[in-house]
């Protein structure tokens, strides 16, 4: 790994525990006035524009020639109508960076705004990734990752509601983070020593744990059940918000990870899957789309070219992809 690279790396771990800090705050106080609905009608609350507040601003400071792609822009906190959502992100921020004031927090929420693309190197953020599982206090991540020439090469996902280990004494709360070429690793997520991660061992697709989304919006349900059927899977799916579910692939918790199209238009977003899709990889798993295509983060903000996201631990991605492919709904 070069310097940069470890550089980055204990600096996007750093920065993604200050976000978890601020996230976990406003969870434990969070009213109905915390949240917006955007154009999209998805919801984003204090803690999406807070966090990406705080990461960007520590990225700024570190790495300020790498532009940004995040999921969040000021524009609706700038507005008149949300004065009393835009004071609160200002006093949350505050907590974990006291200096900055509020036209930086702004700005710093601003610089997410780049392009992406094939050539050098970005951040793609998601402040919260599932931001419908942290309102139902449900898994939630941060996602962060750097790509470079196209494809990620340091990623970490902070997962502030998954457990740790197996134990029942596990603490609550981990990170998982991954360079190119260098494995995959798993820490306590306030402070404490790393062990590396692998995906399952899991050689009988019928023995198989498969996770999805909750949200039946964000991938097919139906689809998928036809898919478990024809692979002899006989365990109910496990349904889990956000990259949490890359987090239990890469950690061997589950062995397939399924995000089937809900319609044909939609356009997946690089930080939905940059941070995750390493994570999985350097773990040993393979991601790849529906069609068993490799994600492709080299071409804007979007995965515009591929369609959907399987994520499994390698032994058999093949055998997962044909079944898809034979349980294509009319
Ligand atoms: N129609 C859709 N298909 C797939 N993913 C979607 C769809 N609509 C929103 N998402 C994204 O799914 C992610 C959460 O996924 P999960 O269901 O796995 O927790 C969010 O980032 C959300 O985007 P957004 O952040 O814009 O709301
Ligand atoms: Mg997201
Ligand atoms: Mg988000
Ligand atoms: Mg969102």
């Amino acid at each position: 790994m070069s310097k940069f690279e470890h550089f980055s790396a204990q600096m996007a771990i750093d920065a993604v525990r200050k976000a978890a800090l601020l996230c976990a705050h406003v969870r434990a106080n969070l009213t109905a006035d915390g949240a917006l609905a955007k154009n999209d009608k998805s919801p984003v609350t204090i803690a999406d524009y807070g966090s990406q507040a705080v990461i960007l601003h520590l990225l700024q400071a570190a790495t300020p020639d790498i532009p940004v792609v995040a999921e969040e822009d000021a524009d609706a906190l700038r507005a008149d109508d949300n004065a009393a959502l835009r004071a609160q992100v200002f006093a949350e921020v505050r907590r974990i960076l006291p200096q900055l004031g509020n036209p930086e927090i702004l700005a710093a929420i601003d610089r997410g705004n780049h392009t992406g693309g094939p050539a050098g190197r970005f951040w793609t953020l998601d402040p919260i990734d599932g931001t419908k599982g942290f309102l139902r206090n449900d898994q939630y991540a941060i996602a962060l990752a750097l790509v470079e020439d196209g494809q990620p090469v340091m990623g970490v996902l902070g997962c502030p509601e998954l457990p740790c280990g197996h134990e029942a004494t596990a603490k609550t709360g981990c990170l998982l983070a991954a360079c190119r070429g260098e494995g995959a690793w798993l820490y306590p997520l306030d402070a404490g020593e790393a062990a590396p991660v692998k995906v399952s061992s899991t050689a009988d697709t019928a023995l198989a744990c498969f996770c999805e989304s909750v949200e039946s919006g964000h991938s097919r349900h139906d689809w998928s059940a036809t898919v478990a059927e024809k692979l002899g899977i006989t365990r109910p799916s496990v349904r889990m918000d956000s990259q949490c579910k890359y987090a239990s692939i890469a950690r061997g918790d589950a062995d397939i990870y399924l995000r089937l199209p809900t319609r044909p238009g939609y356009e997946e977003k690089i930080w939905d899957h940059a941070a995750g899709c390493l994570v999985v990889e350097e773990a040993g798993g393979t991601v790849t789309d529906i069609r068993g295509k490799p994600l492709d983060f080299s071409a804007g903000r979007t995965l515009r070219h591929n369609s959907g996201v399987v994520a499994t631990n390698g032994r058999w991605h093949d055998q997962v992809i044909a079944a898809i492919q034979a349980a294509t709904p009319a």
